[in-house]
């Protein structure tokens, strides 16, 4: 049985273009953006994939990113659960500032700290860990059910919700998902094994 889980971030947003910490605030997409996600709906309907269940985020970036894939695949009506607990890590009292600025402002090494420590939450915010205590449970009991199910999964959702998404499917130690970074409308597929484990990774770059 093919036990298959593609994660998605969205497309370019207008945040992410204006360099602003975004968390929980709400930007569409880009111009750009929005290629991004038609591109990668191209990309999935080239391997031939069509998807038994969708899931996002209550964010606007990553529901019109899932919505252009899924006009891609000619699948636009696929039976979508949108839950807060895919949201991006709450960036808390950074979001609206640029990111430049927080670094002559904090330092560079602070500002780092709050971006990609496991632990270090940002001012008012979310650590990846505390993004972990949502996104995980909520992965585990919503949406491996399906997949292991055998219903192909497509997961639009956001940088750091994803990482810390990634970090349990693929194990990584606080230390090595520090390094992991993911682009936007960049479509990551595994198949998982019968227990549960990742069988095959394929990243989706154009
Ligand atoms: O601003 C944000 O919400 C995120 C994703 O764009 O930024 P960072 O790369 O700092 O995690």
């Amino acid at each position: 049985m093919d036990r298959l889980l593609v994660l998605v971030r969205h497309g370019q947003s207008d945040w992410n273009l204006k360099n602003l910490f975004t968390g929980w605030r709400d930007p569409d997409l880009t111009e750009q953006g929005v290629a991004e996600a038609s591109a990668a709906g191209k990309r999935l309907k080239a391997l031939d994939l069509s998807f038994g269940l969708a899931f996002t985020s209550e964010l606007t970036r990553a529901q019109n990113t899932l919505k252009l894939i899924l006009g891609e695949l000619g699948q636009p009506d696929l039976t979508t659960i949108r839950d807060l607990a895919l949201n991006e890590r709450d960036y808390g009292d950074l979001s609206g500032l640029n990111k430049d600025d927080a670094r002559a402002k904090w330092g560079e090494e602070q500002v780092k700290i709050w971006r990609r420590s496991y632990d270090v939450p940002p001012p008012g915010g979310e650590s990846l860990k505390d993004t972990g205590a949502r996104v995980w449970p909520y992965y585990i009991f919503n949406i491996l059910p399906p997949v292991m199910r055998g219903e192909k999964v497509l997961v639009a959702a956001h940088g750091n919700s994803l990482r810390a998404l990634i970090m349990a499917l693929e194990g990584l130690t606080p230390a090595e998902i520090l390094e992991r970074e993911l682009e936007t409308g960049v479509p990551i597929v595994y198949r998982l094994n019968a227990d549960t484990t990742v069988a095959e990774k394929k990243v989706l770059k154009g």
